[in-house]
Parts: structure tokens; C-alpha cells; sequence
């Protein structure tokens, strides 16, 4: 039987440059592109079949910032298919984003320099939006439709005798302290999308808990700073094409600009290669690119303090929300 596999997000940048590196790999795949503009992904389907024309690739429409969308390709996913070997949670956004030029430089002659760089802790913030659910548009589509979609498959993820992975994009930008428990949804702060990506940490992990012994198992990956429409949207073009040799230059001082969307999917790929029983449920993998330009994977375990948050939450909340309260500069 031929695996199935399912991307989101699979019309552009990451998620298209890990198709068409499934693709090279195992033409044997039945690959589901599952993306919200049906124009852009029938483009990516073409361009896949191009340069697999024996290859079965399948669209799916699924807008994952809506929750009407997520139950409807749901549903379709299952009449489809009666099985899902991987389900890889790519699609995100990155509203408004504001580069903060001050902190920039300052940073820019601290020692903080390759962590900056590497991270973008402490110069990056979004404005946010409310969708048509009522909820805010980073977190309902970077963490929640995904969620969703994961419990709404888990009659395909979880059948017996079978094994399933669910592989999100998360980032380098997901940091504790933009995450609270109290406002999972950062509708007060202004680090939406760092905190929607901790988020995705900490639910892979608790998936992984709810979820190994049935045979599905979930894993994080960070793609490292990546040239895609995300980016792009960060400064204006002309400025990208000023600094773009800095970034090649970069590159020799730090492995997490891998800067192709081919590189950065090396991580996705990796992972399905391995055997999900093999893989640390606390780590997240990191796609890196050498000086030399040589692709590699390497497992960063998630921080003490996130792997203490995970449980408290999972098994004791009122004890959770005490630490939370307690901790200074946790909230
Ligand atoms: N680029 C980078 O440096 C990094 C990226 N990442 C993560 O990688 C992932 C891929 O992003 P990247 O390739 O860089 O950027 P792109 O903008 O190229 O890709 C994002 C993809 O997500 C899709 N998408 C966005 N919103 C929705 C939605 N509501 N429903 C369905 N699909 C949607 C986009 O579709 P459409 O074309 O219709 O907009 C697009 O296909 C993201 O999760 C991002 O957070 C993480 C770390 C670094
Ligand atoms: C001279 C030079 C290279 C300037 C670029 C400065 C910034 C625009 C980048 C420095 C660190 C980058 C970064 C990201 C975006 C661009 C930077 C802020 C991300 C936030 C993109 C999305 C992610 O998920 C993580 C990236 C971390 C690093």
C-alpha cells in the first residue's frame, strides 16, 4: 500500500521545497497538498508533477485558520483516504511584523549577536488579528486549526498496527516567555507568533503522552531562517537584495541560516526517515546548513523549565498556574 502523506501549507516556500524532496525520494507516495487558495496549490501541483510526472499528488482545500474548514477537510481526508502515514503541520503566518531597528543594533554589538541572529529574541513583534471565529488569526492558525485537525484524523492516525508521525514547523522564535497559560491566545502581548510556536512544543509533546501507545507519534522541528514569502514580508525587497551577501557571510558564523527553503526542510525530511519510536518526544530537531553549505539535523532537548511546565500542566493545573504566578518574568 502505497503511504499517505499530507502537508499544509505545501504551496510555497518550506512546505513545497519538502514535497518536492518527498517526491525525489520515494515516488511510491500519495501526497495530499492541503492548502487554503486552490490557485496557489494547483501552481505547486504542476510544478511538483513536472519534475515527478509518475507521482500521485492530490489537493485538499483547507483554510487551517478556520475551524468550518478544518471538520470539512477532515472529513473529506477520511472519506479519501484509509490510511495517514504523516501529516506534516507547516502552514503559518507572521502578521505586521516590526523589525525594532534600536534593539536591532544594540544587539547587533552585544553578545547576544549570534543569538539575535539566530533567534530574533527581542526584535521582532506582530500586530494581530481577530478571524471570522472570533479568535486571534496567529494562534487559530499556527497551533489551534492544526490541533484540531490532528484530533479530528486521529481515527487514521491511530488505528492499530499502524504507525503515524505529525511533524510541525515550529521555530527558533518560540520562546517561554511569550507563552502564558493564562492567555494561550497572546491577546495581550505582541509576540503572537512566538508564542503560538512554543505552543506547538508544548502540544506535540502532551500529543505524544495521549498518543505513543496508540501509535502516533509527534515531533517538532525548526527550519532555521529560511528565504520564503514570511520572510520577504519582514523587511522591503530592495532591502532583502542589500543584505542578502551579509546573509551568505552570516551563514560561516552560525549553521541556522540555512536560507533555502530546500535546506530548511531538511529537518522534515530527515524525520521521515527515522523510525518515530527511535526519536526523543522532548526535542525539537533543528534543520542547520554548515559554513561549506553541508545540510544537517541535530535534536536540541526542550528547556527543564518547559519539560516542568508540561507535566505540572498535564497532570496538576492549580499547581501549574501557582508556578506560574510565583515564577518572576514567567508571565
Ligand atoms: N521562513 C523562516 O525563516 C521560518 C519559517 N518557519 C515556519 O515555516 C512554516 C512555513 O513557512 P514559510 O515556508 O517560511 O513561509 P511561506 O509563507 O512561504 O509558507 C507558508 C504557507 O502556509 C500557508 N498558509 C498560511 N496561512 C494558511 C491558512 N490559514 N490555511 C492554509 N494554509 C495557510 C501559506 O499559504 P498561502 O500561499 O495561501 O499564503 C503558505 O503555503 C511556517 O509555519 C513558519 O512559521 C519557522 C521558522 C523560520
Ligand atoms: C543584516 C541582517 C542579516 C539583517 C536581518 C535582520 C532581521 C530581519 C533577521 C535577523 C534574525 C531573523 C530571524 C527571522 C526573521 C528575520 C530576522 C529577524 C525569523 C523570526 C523568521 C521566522 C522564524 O520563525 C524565525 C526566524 C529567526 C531569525
Amino acid at each position: 500500500m502505497r503511504k499517505v502523506v499530507l502537508v499544509t501549507g505545501a504551496n510555497s516556500g518550506i512546505g513545497l521545497a519538502l514535497c518536492e524532496r518527498l517526491l525525489a525520494h520515494d515516488g511510491q507516495i500519495q501526497l495530499c497538498l492541503a492548502c487554503r487558495n486552490m490557485q496557489r496549490a494547483e501552481a505547486a501541483r504542476l510544478a511538483l508533477l513536472a519534475s515527478h510526472p509518475e507521482s500521485q499528488v492530490a489537493l485538499l482545500q483547507l483554510d487551517v485558520g478556520s475551524v468550518r474548514s478544518v471538520f470539512q477537510a477532515a472529513k473529506e481526508v477520511k472519506l479519501r483516504y484509509n490510511r495517514l502515514d504523516y501529516i506534516y503541520l507547516n502552514a503559518g503566518i507572521m502578521p505586521n511584523p516590526q523589525l525594532d531597528i534600536k534593539a536591532f543594533f544594540k544587539g547587533l554589538f552585544s553578545s547576544n549577536v549570534i543569538n539575535m541572529f539566530a533567534t530574533a529574541e527581542g526584535i521582532l513583534t506582530q500586530k494581530d488579528n481577530i478571524n471570522s471565529d472570533g479568535m486571534q488569526e496567529v494562534f487559530a492558525t499556527n497551533l489551534f486549526g492544526h490541533y484540531l485537525l490532528v484530533r479530528e484524523l486521529e481515527p487514521l492516525l491511530c488505528q492499530p498496527d499502524s504507525i503515524s508521525q505529525v511533524i510541525w514547523t515550529s521555530s527558533s522564535n518560540a520562546r517561554r516567555s511569550a507563552f502564558s497559560l493564562e492567555d494561550i491566545q497572546h491577546q495581550q502581548g505582541t509576540e503572537p507568533y512566538s508564542s503560538s510556536k512554543y505552543a506547538s512544543d508544548l502540544v506535540s509533546v502532551a500529543l505524544n503522552r495521549r498518543h505513543n501507545h496508540q501509535g502516533l507519534y509527534s515531533s517538532v522541528i525548526c527550519p532555521g531562517l529560511v528565504m520564503t514569502n514570511m520572510t520577504y514580508g519582514i523587511l522591503p525587497s530592495f532591502f532583502w537584495s542589500l543584505i542578502m551577501p551579509i546573509m551568505w557571510l552570516i551563514r560561516i558564523f552560525t549553521n541556522t541560516f540555512t536560507l533555502t527553503p530546500y535546506n530548511g526542510a531538511e529537518a522534515l525530511f530527515w524525520l521521515s526517515l527515522q523510525k518515530p519510536e527511535s526519536l526523543d518526544p522532548l526535542a525539537k530537531y533543528h534543520s542547520l546548513t554548515s559554513g561549506l553549505g553541508k545540510n544537517y539535523t541535530q535534536p536540541h532537548k526542550v528547556s527543564e523549565e518547559t519539560q516542568y511546565l508540561i507535566s505540572s500542566s498535564l497532570t496538576q493545573p492549580q499547581q501549574k498556574r501557582n508556578y506560574i504566578k510565583l515564577t518572576p518574568g514567567l508571565q
